[in-house]
């Protein structure tokens, strides 16, 4: 196969390959691949200009995290100029009496002075920068520990809707990396601050030697500054195309070796094919590393070749100071050692600063992270809930999913009245996408009816101004996706009351309430059995048990509304009417509320109420008998729809989301993906996952191989 290569910007070295197989380049979609490329845009000048606020942010961050360790940074940094200062007027005392008239013994112990001085201002150089790293050492994971504890401790309670919304969580992925932005921050900041000091002390010196050395620092360091970020740049741009290439030639591999495409790749001979695409973009990948390094090394020479000019013209314009005698030797020799340091920490200053810019845009994020969750945050406070509730009544409330629908969205609940009567069980009946999940969070609290969208009435406290924190305290919720958290059993239990000790007793009564006791005993370490697959004494349970585990939860809450959503999903209609039956029995020794979801209306023939939804409104309320009664039920309920098979197939809109959502979202949405969190954060912004969901192969920018 031919194999063209394009070149440009977005899609450097793309390969036919790659634009057949992927439609182009093979980029993520997640928050924090947006920045790709973003500092790509600066220049010096730009830099140099944000360059305050950069290092403020990160002063702002350290302060908060440990403001003595902080202070000894910033005492240390500033110390060390003032003592390289005072060392390189020392040098140029010695040079001076080394230079003067007299016998070399004579010059030599004029100059012991001044040496003493120099010898000190290094060892105290060494003692600061020694302080310095220790201090810096100190800070950097306190900085990332109260970074990430910030940012998780605002999200947790942001309002659901927030947590549902795609913007919100594309920030969310590029502030995570924020907190580890935040951690490398430090150092870039006082490596800056340093090389920052180092170029003042040098200018100060040479200012104080000769008005004119001033200029022809600048002059010096200004070629060897632009090549120094011009081939940074090049590096970067070198290694976004490298990891594109590498990433499609990996997920190619990973395609070959797959056991779930094993079956195709043989039948359909699909093995030459991508192992013949594979070759191709390697080849590609090659071609373009070769033109890079060769674009690299011509920049190196140009930069070289300006910084020999430079260094020329400032050697030159020394020598015909000297020539003159405008300037002594022993001041030159100083000149020389000043403009050679000065030179060497604006090349260092400059690739800090680029460090710190693409840091600093992830740190951005998580500002703005931290900023949008508290704007969205579930208020706390509010009106207390009545003591002893007698229901809880929606009166005519509708609903919008934020974002649903495009400009126009459609309410998922259109003015429904009901009510919750408490100590009885409620069933809300309708066929999928009817609204009854919807319904039971607005009940627990998780949403809000829409402005002007009715109320929700806790007795008499509406729910809008109601305290969400006790209204959330009120409703035990098991809903038809509940969360496996990848823990033990006694915790999968017991995290549904997680602010109290565990009671193991009541972990089993709860188990032994929903069946999951049959599940316990089968478990190989019992109540301290690891429910999660892929980890060392790990058990895996199956779908039916996890339901169990997941109303013992629900139980174990004690709440006064317990709310369980198609848990029965998976059981067959004889078995979900078998689960329900048993809940409601044992509602009836504790006096709890029960809300059961179903679009089964035979497996709630014994609630006490039974409201049947139908296209987000309510079709009809009463008891079992009441709806099919002829004359005082519409008949709704005993059409077909209602006793339609388990929702196994087709699922719901809702469920149909999920996916595009979880896919959109990227690599970081599992719950593993989540317990594993920190191995997921790749050590610095611009090393990216070879593959998503790889946690171990991550590229870093100034990776092996690339140059
Ligand atoms: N987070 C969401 N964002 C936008 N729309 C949603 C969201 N969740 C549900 N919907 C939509 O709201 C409608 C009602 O969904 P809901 O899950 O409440 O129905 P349901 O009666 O519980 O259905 P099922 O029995 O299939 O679970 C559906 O059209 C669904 O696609």
């Amino acid at each position: 196969m031919s194999e063209k290569t394009t070149s440009g910007s977005g899609g450097a070295g793309l390969s036919d390959s790659e634009r057949l197989l992927f439609g182009g380049e093979l980029a993520y979609d997640i928050g924090w691949d947006r920045h790709e490329g973003a500092w790509l845009r600066l220049g010096l000048w730009t830099m140099a200009k944000g360059l305050p606020r950069l290092v403020g942010t990160g002063v702002r961050l350290a302060h908060l995290a440990d403001a003595h360790a902080l202070r000894v940074v910033l005492g240390s940094e500033i110390s060390r100029g003032i003592s390289q200062a005072v060392g390189l007027v020392a040098v140029n005392g010695v040079l001076g009496h080394l230079l003067t008239d007299g016998t070399t013994k004579e010059r030599l112990a004029g100059a012991v002075p001044a040496l003493v001085v120099v010898a000190l201002t290094a060892l105290l150089g060494s003692l600061l920068r020694s302080a310095s790293t220790a201090a810096t050492g100190t800070l950097e994971p306190k900085v990332q520990r109260v970074a990430t504890e910030r940012y998780l401790g605002l999200v947790h309670r942001v309002e659901l809707a927030a947590v549902e919304d795609d913007e919100f969580h594309r920030l969310l992925d590029a502030a995570r990396y924020g907190a580890d932005s935040a951690r490398r921050m430090i150092r870039y900041c006082t490596n800056t601050l340093n090389s920052a000091i180092s170029l003042i002390a040098a200018a100060g010196v040479l200012t104080i030697l000769h008005p004119v050395l001033l200029p022809l620092l600048v002059l010096m360091t200004l070629p060897s500054a632009w090549s120094s970020l011009t081939i940074s740049k090049q590096r970067y741009i070198s290694f976004h195309a490298f990891v594109q290439h590498a990433r499609a030639g990996h997920l190619l591999g990973q395609l070959l070796t797959q056991q779930e495409a094993a079956a195709e790749v043989r039948v359909h001979d699909v093995g030459p094919f991508l192992l013949g695409h594979f070759r191709n973009m390697a080849e590609t990948s090659e071609r373009e590393q070769t033109r890079l390094a060769r674009r690299a090394a011509r920049i190196g020479l140009i930069a070289d070749g300006a910084g020999g000019v430079a260094t020329l013209l400032t050697y030159g314009a020394l020598g015909l100071l000297l020539w003159g005698g405008a300037m002594e030797l022993a001041v030159a020799g100083t000149a020389v050692l000043a403009i050679r340091t000065g030179a060497s920490s604006l090349d260092s200053l400059v690739l800090h600063i680029t460090d710190l810019h693409q840091e600093s845009l992830f740190v951005a994020d998580y500002e703005r992270l931290c900023r949008e969750a508290e704007a969205r945050a579930v208020p706390s406070g509010g009106e207390p809930l009545p003591e002893r509730l007698r229901e809880v009544h929606f009166e005519k409330v509708t609903f919008t999913y934020p974002g649903s629908g495009g400009e126009q969205p459609e309410p998922t609940l259109r003015e429904v009245s009901l009510s919750f009567p408490m100590g009885k069980i409620i069933a809300l009946v309708g066929e999928n996408g009817s609204g009854k999940s919807t319904l039971v969070k607005l009940l627990a609290g998780l949403y809000l009816p829409d402005e002007g969208g009715g109320t929700i009435r806790w007795d008499d406290v509406d729910a809008r101004t109601a305290d969400r924190r006790q209204v959330f305290s009120r409703v035990a919720l098991m809903s038809q996706n509940f969360f496996h958290w990848p823990f033990t059993f006694r915790v999968n239990v017991a995290i549904g009351e997680s602010d109290r000790p565990i009671d193991d007793r009541a972990v089993e009564e709860a188990a032994a309430y929903s069946g999951a006791d049959e599940v316990l005993a089968g478990l190989p370490r019992g109540l301290g059995t690891l429910l999660a697959r892929g980890y060392r004494g790990g058990h895996q349970i199956s779908g039916g048990q996890w339901q169990r585990v997941g109303i013992a939860r629900a139980k174990y809450r004690k709440a006064e509304i317990l709310i369980v959503d198609e848990p029965t999903s998976a059981l067959d209609a004889v078995a979900e009417q078998r689960v329900f039956d048993q809940i409601r029995a044992l509602a009836a020794s504790t006096g709890q509320t029960i809300v059961l979801i179903t679009h089964r209306l035979h497996s709630v023939r014994h609630a006490d109420l039974i409201h049947v939804l139908k296209d987000g409104r309510v079709a009809e309320s009463g008891t079992f008998a009441e709806l099919m009664d002829e004359k005082t039920g519409t008949g709704t309920s005993a059409t077909p729809t209602s006793c339609r098979p388990p929702r196994s197939t087709p699922p719901s809109r809702a469920v149909r989301r999920r996916p595009r959502r979880a896919a959109r979202r990227g690599p970081h949405m599992t719950p593993a993906d989540v317990l594993l969190l920190p191995a997921t954060v790749p050590l610095f912004p611009g090393a990216v996952p070879l593959f998503p969901g790889d946690r171990h192969q991550w590229l870093h920018r100034d990776g092996a191989g690339l140059w």
